[in-house]
C-alpha cells in the first residue's frame, strides 16, 4: 500500500487571507484522515505564509492522538530565522512528528524546487540527522533521482528519500516524451535507494493524471500531496478529493 499524506500548506495560505481562523487546518486534517487518509504533511515556511507554528503544535496533537496516522513535518533545518518562527528543528524537537523531511529550500523560494547536493550540504546535515533520530523520528531527505547522490543520504544517516516528482509531473503535464525517461531515472534511483536499505516516499505537484503512471514506482511508499489535491477539493469536496487520490493509489 502507498500511504496518502495529505498536505494542508494551502489550506493554511486562504486562512492567512484574512484575520481569525477560517478556514480551519485542524478541521481540514480531521476531514482528511476520516476520509481514509494515512498522514498528515506541513511544511513551515520562515516567512510563515501559510503554515504557522501553531498548527504545527495542534496537528501534532491530532494526529498522535489517532492510531497508525502519519505526521510529516518538511522544511529546511538551516533556514534563517524570520520574526517569531522558531526554526525548524526547534519546532519538530517540539512537536515530534513520526517524521521529519528536509528540504534544501531557500526562504525566498516560491515553491520546492530541488533536492539536496549532499556533496554540498551532507557534512552539516550528519549532526542534524542524527538528532532527530535520537528523538525517535523518522528522517526522509528530499531529493533528485541521482544515484550518486542517494548513495550519500544513506552515509548521511536518513531513513528515507522523497524524490522530487516537479520534472515529472511538468513533463506529464505537457504530455512530453520525455515523461517515460524521467519515470525510468526515478524507477532506478527507487531502486538503488531500497537496494542501500533507505525507504522511498515521493512528492510535488503529483496528481490525479500523473499519479496513475507514478504509483508503479517501485517499493514507493509514501506520496504527499497539497497543491493538486486542495485545487480538486474545490471541485469535488475535501472528502471526495481525498477518497478519488486513494483509489487512484490502489490502482482504482
Ligand atoms: C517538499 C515539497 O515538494 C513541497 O514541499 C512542499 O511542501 C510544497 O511547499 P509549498 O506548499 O510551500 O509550495
Ligand atoms: N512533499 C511534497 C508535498 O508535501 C506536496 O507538495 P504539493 O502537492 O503541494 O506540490
Amino acid at each position: 500500500m502507498i500511504a496518502l499524506s495529505v498536505n494542508l500548506n494551502k489550506i493554511a495560505l486562504i486562512r492567512n487571507s484574512r484575520e481569525g481562523n477560517f478556514p480551519d487546518v485542524v478541521t481540514h486534517a480531521r476531514t482528511c484522515l476520516d476520509a481514509g487518509a494515512q498522514g498528515i504533511t506541513v511544511h513551515p515556511r520562515p516567512d510563515q505564509r501559510h503554515i504557522r507554528p501553531g498548527d504545527v503544535r495542534e496537528l501534532a496533537a491530532l494526529c498522535g492522538n489517532r492510531h497508525g496516522i502519519e505526521f510529516n513535518v518538511e522544511g529546511n533545518p538551516f533556514a534563517a530565522h524570520q520574526g517569531d518562527y522558531p526554526g525548524l528543528m526547534e519546532l519538530v524537537l517540539e512537536t515530534q512528528p513520526d517524521q521529519c523531511t528536509l528540504v534544501p529550500d531557500n526562504n525566498d523560494q516560491l515553491t520546492s524546487d530541488h533536492g539536496f547536493n549532499l556533496k554540498l550540504d551532507g557534512p552539516r546535515l550528519v549532526p542534524v540527522i542524527a538528532k532527530l533520530k535520537d528523538a525517535g523520528i523518522r528522517v526522509s531527505l528530499f531529493m533528485d533521482p541521482d544515484q550518486e547522490q542517494i548513495s550519500l543520504a544513506k552515509d548521511v544517516g536518513a531513513d528515507r528519500i522523497e524524490l522530487y516528482t516537479g520534472p515529472y509531473a511538468e513533463a506529464v503535464a505537457k504530455q512530453s516524451p520525455e515523461m517515460e525517461d524521467i519515470f525510468n531515472t526515478h524507477c532506478a534511483a527507487a531502486e538503488h535507494a531500497r537496494h542501500l536499505g533507505l525507504g522511498v516516499n515521493a512528492g510535488h505537484d503529483l496528481n490525479l493524471v500523473n499519479l496513475p503512471r507514478y504509483r508503479a514506482l517501485p517499493g514507493l511508499q509514501e506520496v504527499s500531496i497539497g497543491h493538486a489535491l486542495t485545487v480538486d477539493a474545490i471541485a469535488m469536496g475535501l472528502e471526495n478529493a481525498v477518497k478519488a487520490y486513494l483509489d487512484c493509489l490502489a490502482g482504482k
